[in-house]
């Protein structure tokens, strides 16, 4: 199992603070929510755990060394992040193919993640043409062609429609089930209410809340450490 930890991490842009001595760990197993107002620091810390934008100072690690230490990371962490763009005249199953090779996976790993994600029908249209619920697809597809042990997604239920919501809520609930561990981003309470297991609230770059999400009362417990 991958671990997910953030031990006293600081991102600094300028004279920007974005992420100030933020610290915590995400329990194996769970769903893990990670909340916070726009721009509290969010996507800069995901971006971090990921080894797309260099911390300041403190730790962002996975498995307990940082993202580029990983031994074939794909088959440990899959990741979704933001406004993903894909080449838009690839198809969906040309993009994934082209990933697979790259990662040196099993050749039948794409027809096995377009259909976890419900993409059988559109694989050999191109990306250009999809939605942005399409594309959320195409991109959780992507993070879960290694079989990863861990899912980091920043706000993948964004565009999704009200049948695409509750795929993506049973199909990371199932995932969890299977022992995994989910570190999702969103701003969406009640989503969190329907499936999250464990909770971390940041504002301001700055860890408010940290622990299990229990049961009622997650919008005025958001409202009141965060809003
Ligand atoms: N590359 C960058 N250069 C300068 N400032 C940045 C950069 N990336 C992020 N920031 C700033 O850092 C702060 C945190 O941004 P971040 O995107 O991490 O927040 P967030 O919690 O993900 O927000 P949202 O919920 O709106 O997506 C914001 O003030 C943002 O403007």
């Amino acid at each position: 199992m991958t671990s997910i930890r953030v031990h006293r991490l600081r991102k600094s842009f300028g004279k920007l603070l974005a992420v100030d001595d933020l610290s915590f760990t995400v329990p194996e197993g769970t769903i893990t929510a990670f909340l916070g107002p726009n721009g509290a620091g969010k996507t800069t810390t995901l971006r971090m755990l990921l080894g797309l934008v260099r911390p300041t100072s403190g730790e962002a690690v996975l498995g307990g060394v940082p993202y580029h230490e990983l031994d074939r990371p794909l088959e440990r962490v899959g990741a979704v992040l933001e406004a993903t763009s894909f080449h838009p005249g690839l198809t969906a199953a040309t993009h994934l193919e082209a990933v697979r090779i790259a990662a040196g996976l099993p050749a039948a790993r794409v027809a096995r993640v377009l259909e976890q994600v419900g993409l059988e029908a559109a694989a050999h249209r191109r990306v250009g043409g999809f939605s942005l619920g399409m594309r959320q697809r195409l991109a959780l597809a992507t993070a879960l062609l290694g079989e990863p042990d861990t899912l980091i997604l920043d706000e993948p239920a964004n565009g999704l429609d009200p049948a695409g919501m509750r795929w993506l809520r049973g199909f990371l609930r199932a995932y969890a089930h299977e022992g995994h561990t989910v570190l999702i981003s969103t701003h969406v309470l009640a989503e969190v209410e329907q499936i999250a297991d464990h909770v971390v609230i940041i504002a301001a770059g700055r860890l408010r809340w940290s622990g299990p999400l229990a049961g009622a009362g997650l919008e005025d417990l958001y409202l009141e450490v965060a809003g």
